[in-house]
């Protein structure tokens, strides 16, 4: 049941900003941290959903609204897991191209069968800031990483990630046809049910 008209997204990331206000439309007004603070919290968390709570907790304190923050992140088979909840930080906080390419680099002479990937989306909902039951969702879409960056829609690792119910990367994807397949859209379609806004 929705008990709020309002919320805060605690994200920093224009790329996921957009991605979350298409997918919410217009059940509830949303706002951005950015109109309450520039800092960002630091993720110290040891899982996509510890994260996503401790972020929606500092936006609900900050903001003095409902928060929900969204931790997401690149799970690489070859590479047990990494760069995981460390995915923003894989090349050390220099942005996407950088963590792409390292990527790259880490699957150099891997072949196509052990380039198996997922993305992973955490969402955490907490309606005040000492909230002790937030609403947790979670959201996988498998792919496979490229061994080139091809597309240009999206953001992060977009352009590395084959998706194989459409045969090409999640960045030559239309926008609202990514919405509708993505990790992110699978954590969202839980939420929007757990809110009765389905
Ligand atoms: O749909 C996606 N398509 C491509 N890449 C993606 C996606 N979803 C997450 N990612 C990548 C981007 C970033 O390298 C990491 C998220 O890191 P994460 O800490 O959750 O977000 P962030 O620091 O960019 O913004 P914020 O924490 O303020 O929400 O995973
Ligand atoms: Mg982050």
């Amino acid at each position: 049941m929705m008990l709020f008209n309002e919320l805060v997204l605690a994200s920093h990331n224009a790329g996921k900003l957009k991605e979350l206000q298409a997918m919410l439309g217009d059940a509830v007004r949303v706002r951005s941290i950015g109109e309450f603070s520039d800092i960002e919290p630091e993720e110290t968390g040891l899982s996509f959903i510890e994260n996503a709570i401790l972020k929606a907790r500092n936006a609900a304190r900050i903001s003095g609204l409902p928060a929900l923050a969204d931790d997401s992140g690149l799970a690489v088979d070859h590479l047990g897991g990494a760069p995981g909840i460390y995915s923003a930080r894989y090349a050390g906080g220099q942005g996407d191209a950088a963590n792409n390419a390292k990527l790259l680099d880490a699957l150099k002479d891997v072949p196509d069968a052990e380039r198996g990937a997922q993305f992973v989306c955490a969402l955490a909902l907490l309606r005040h800031p000492d909230d002790p039951l937030p609403i947790l969702c979670e959201g996988l879409w498998h792919g496979r990483i490229l061994h080139s960056a091809q597309g240009e829609h999206g953001f992060g690792y977009d352009p590395l990630f084959w998706v194989p119910e459409r045969d090409c990367s999640s960045a030559e994807l239309a926008p609202k046809d990514k919405n509708q397949l993505s990790h992110r859209a699978r954590a969202m379609a839980q939420l929007k049910q757990r809110l009765g806004i389905a």
